[in-house]
């Protein structure tokens, strides 16, 4: 091995070297006079070039890759940037096709294509090379990542030891950093997706999303730079302090520039002035605090449906239709407008935002009045010259002669002015209800019984009346989070889009409403879209399956779906709590595969008092930092409950503590006080979850997603605590036990549900065909099953989700009794 190390060590020194050369070539240029605008784009380019080189000088790559093809044997050396000499590849850059060839062999597949002529290529080897200023320091032959099965059934992660030197590093002063050394192959795939494609990305919790994102900015740029520039990008994160999170990762991969904002500071730049509106945190504390909770809901769900959406595109086409003229325009005889031509014109211009349009049809209708005008002065012109020629060429010259010709004059001026007055009056009468509406009063205009009864008159009528109490906080202006993409949207649709991207990335996409993604898809030409419906805390308003709007707001092959099962950020035993409250809860997801990356088991201790509570979090983050952690969390459920904790710890102590309450807040403190809803998307070297109680954490979805979402912040230790009785979503249970049906559905259970061999089966499918089958929620007994639970949604959405964990129970059960 130390063979190998000296050897790499020469490759590095001699890197170091052609580099160095190549700085002292650039500064060279650099500092050449200007003489036009060329050279010194010439110069500046340089300078660039040199500071690029200075970076990564003393650490210019991180891999090497040897491979066959049709020219022989290659050994290359893969680095965050490309370097070239001459057109010799001193350091290949990770975004190349070689460098994707880096990341794609795992250590099974060997052969490749690549190039556009896909050439086939043999991996001989892939080392991993670990370099501390111009040092070698490890060596590592890599490529073993792949999943495998442990005793118990379950799927692992094997780590390579150089994926695993990454992940344990504790080193990082807890920022997003960049992966470019270690990136997996079915991460790899994502970021490198065309440009044009749209995806949606389903992810568990760690299993990079975010992270793949910003490479994939990087690599669009990178591959694309002649058409994408970092203007050309937005992406969306989930709150203030996760934008701060990522900020060190931007220049380490090469995007700077690129827009990042929240949905909700987006919205405030480009359209309303949204200050007056609660973020969506915000919004989940008015909505969960409230006495008036399940109608808050109902409200936030409708107006973030397609639904809504459709409702106001038809109130829009209604309300342009009624502002066009509903008769012919009639001026004279024979000088009229015919009603359908006018809307046979404004069909046409469907395409336009509404004001837009009107203006259209104004200018359609000004242009036919100036030609009829003229017609019509033409006319009275042919008229007059004939009477003209009849009445006064034939008089003789004199009074009499010039007293007609005056008042034939006179009586020509009078019909022009007749005739124009006439069509002013007319027009000025159609064109004025054709002025511009402002999307604010047509929002407001929305909440009325009329325009349900007109569009949606199936709308369920409590749903309806809570829509109409809220159309009167509407008119006020008193808006909610829910209320930003509609008016978002009619803006767009009544005046037109200013904005377009080329491509948006959102993360925690969970959050946003199907309305909320299918405007942001109007904006750009194309997306990636991340996030894990498994966190989807804000249920109040976010999607609750990815289907919800595929065939929506997607149009079929428009877009991929993908699925990232492993999780890097977590140690195995946090890995497999977590996993416990997706079973305990019947997640309708796949479980999450951890990577072997072994720690302690997670600690859940009960405390007497609420006294006991706090001494205990202070022997937690007393060990934890013996254990040398830079960063640890404590989750509260509550705002409240994070300034309680930050008192209680001060006044036992504590330093380097902060209670973080607003999304807007940095973390600059070791030790984080912060509600659960506002560490989407971060992670901690340890997490202490002050409160996992019965009383809690409940047994129902939105408690197990967010107790799910909160555990896998943790990166290396967690720590829980409860009073009374434990979270049943916690429960330990014997793997050999079936999962526990719901209560909701538990009485309705006809089939043994212990015996793996049976599919279970519930009172409403008692009359389904094929009993002995076990094609259960097959399409016609989907459906049927679907009808029978018609009322009951979510006990039908439970028990499908649950039936789904019995069956991956059944198969793990059948494997183990055929070993
Ligand atoms: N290929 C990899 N090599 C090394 N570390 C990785 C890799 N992929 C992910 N990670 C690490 O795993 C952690 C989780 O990544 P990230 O935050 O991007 O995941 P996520 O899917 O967005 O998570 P969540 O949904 O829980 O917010 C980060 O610390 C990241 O650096």
């Amino acid at each position: 091995m130390q063979d190998i190390v000296k050897k790499e060590q020469k490759r590095l020194d001699w890197t170091i070297s052609v580099i160095e050369e190549l700085i002292v070539d650039k500064k060279q240029k650099a500092k050449s006079i200007a003489n036009d605008v060329v050279e010194a784009q010439l110069i500046e380019y340089a300078k660039k070039e040199v500071k690029k080189l200075k970076d990564i000088q003393q650490n210019p790559y991180f891999g090497r890759l040897d491979f066959e093809d049709e020219f022989g044997a290659e050994t290359i050396y893969i680095g965050k940037k490309g370097v070239e000499r001459d057109g010799e590849l001193v350091v290949v850059d990770w975004r190349t096709d070689l460098g994707r060839l880096y990341n794609a062999y795992q250590g099974v597949q060997k052969t490749f294509r690549i190039g556009k002529d896909n050439r086939p290529v043999t991996i001989n080897g892939k080392r991993g090379i670990i370099i501390e200023d111009g040092k070698v320091m490890k060596v590592t032959e890599i490529g073993q990542t792949v999943i495998v099965e442990n005793e118990q059934g379950e799927k692992v992660k094997y780590m390579d030891d150089y994926l695993k030197e990454i992940l344990t590093n504790t080193e990082e002063a807890h920022r997003l950093r960049d992966i470019i050394a270690s990136i997996q192959a079915e991460q790899d795939e994502i970021i490198r997706l065309p440009l044009k494609d749209t995806v949606i990305v389903q992810g568990s919790a760690g299993s990079g999303k975010s992270t793949i994102a910003l490479h994939r900015i990087s690599y669009l740029l990178y591959q694309y730079h002649e058409q994408v520039k970092p203007r050309d990008i937005l992406i969306l994160a989930p709150n203030e302090i996760f934008l701060s999170y990522i900020k060190d990762i931007v220049p380490e991969i090469e995007i700077e520039g690129i827009e990042q904002r929240t949905f909700y500071e987006w919205a405030s730049t480009y359209f309303t002035d949204v200050n007056s509106i609660p973020d969506l945190h915000e919004q989940y504390i008015q909505v969960y605090s409230s006495t008036e909770k399940d109608n808050l809901i109902k409200i936030a769900k409708y107006k973030g449906s397609l639904r809504f959406k459709k409702l106001l595109d038809d109130f829009v086409e209604y309300i342009g239709n009624t502002m066009i003229p509903h008769g012919d325009l009639i001026i004279e005889s024979g000088v009229i407008l015919a009603k359908e031509e006018i809307h046979r014109f404004y069909k046409s211009k469907e395409h336009l935002p509404l004001n837009a349009r009107m203006k259209e049809v104004k200018d359609f209708i000004m242009s036919w009045s100036n030609g009829q005008i003229k017609k019509w002065k033409a006319q009275i012109e042919e008229e007059f010259e004939e009477a003209y020629r009849k009445w006064v060429v034939t008089l003789p010259e004199g009074e009499e002669r010039k007293t007609i010709y005056k008042a034939l004059e006179n009586a020509k001026e009078l019909r022009m002015k007749i005739f124009i007055e006439k069509m002013q009056h007319e027009i000025s009468l159609v064109v004025k209800k054709m002025e511009n509406i402002p999307a604010l009063l047509m929002y407001k205009s929305v909440f009325q019984k009329k325009v349900f009864d007109k569009f949606q008159p199936d709308i369920d009528e409590e749903l309806l009346s809570l829509l109409l109490k809220n159309g009167r906080d509407i008119k006020q202006e008193k808006f909610m989070y829910e209320d930003i993409a509609p008016l978002i949207y009619l803006d767009a649709k009544i005046n037109g889009k200013k904005l377009q991207y080329e491509h948006i990335f959102i993360d925690e996409a969970q959050d946003y409403s199907p309305f909320q993604l299918a405007i942001m898809k109007d904006y750009a030409k194309s997306m990636t879209i991340l996030g894990d419906i498994g966190q989807g805390i804000f249920s109040f308003y976010g999607i609750d399956r990815w289907e919800e709007i595929e065939s929506y707001v997607f149009k079929e092959k428009e877009y991929k779906r993908l699925h990232l099962q492993t999780s890097y950020r977590s140690t195995k035993q946090i890995m497999d709590m977590a996993n416990r409250v997706l079973l305990n809860s019947n997640y309708d997801f796949p479980l999450v595969i951890p990577v072997n990356r072994p720690g302690d088991i997670p600690s859940i201790k009960k405390v007497g008092s609420i006294g006991e509570l706090y001494d205990e979090i202070v022997n937690s983050i007393r060990l934890f930092e013996e254990k040398g952690y830079k960063k640890i969390a404590i989750l509260t459920m509550t705002k409240q409950g994070t300034v309680d904790t930050f008192d209680q710890l001060k006044r036992r102590n504590v330093t380097q503590i902060e209670a973080i309450t607003e999304g807007h807040q940095e973390l600059k403190e070791k030790i984080v006080i912060i509600p659960f809803y506002l560490v989407k998307g971060l992670e901690f070297d340890a997490v202490i979850i002050e409160d996992v109680s019965e009383e809690t954490f409940k047994d129902d979805t939105q408690h197990a997603k967010i107790l799910y979402m909160s555990i896998t912040r943790a990166h290396h230790d967690l720590h829980m605590f409860y009073r009374g009785d434990l979270s049943p979503l916690l429960e330990d249970r014997d793997p050999n036990e079936p999962p526990k049906p719901r209560k909701s559905f538990a009485d309705w259970l006809i089939t043994d549900i212990t015996d793996p061999y049976t599919e279970p089966r519930v009172e409403a499918m008692k009359m389904v065909k094929n009993e002995d089958t076990l094609r259960l929620f097959d399409d016609e007994e989907e459906e049927f099953v679907k009808e029978s639970f018609e009322d009951d949604r979510e006990r039908y959405y439970d028990f499908h989700a649950w039936l789904k964990v019995w069956r991956r129970w059944a198969e793990l059960r059948k494997k183990l009794e055929q070993k």
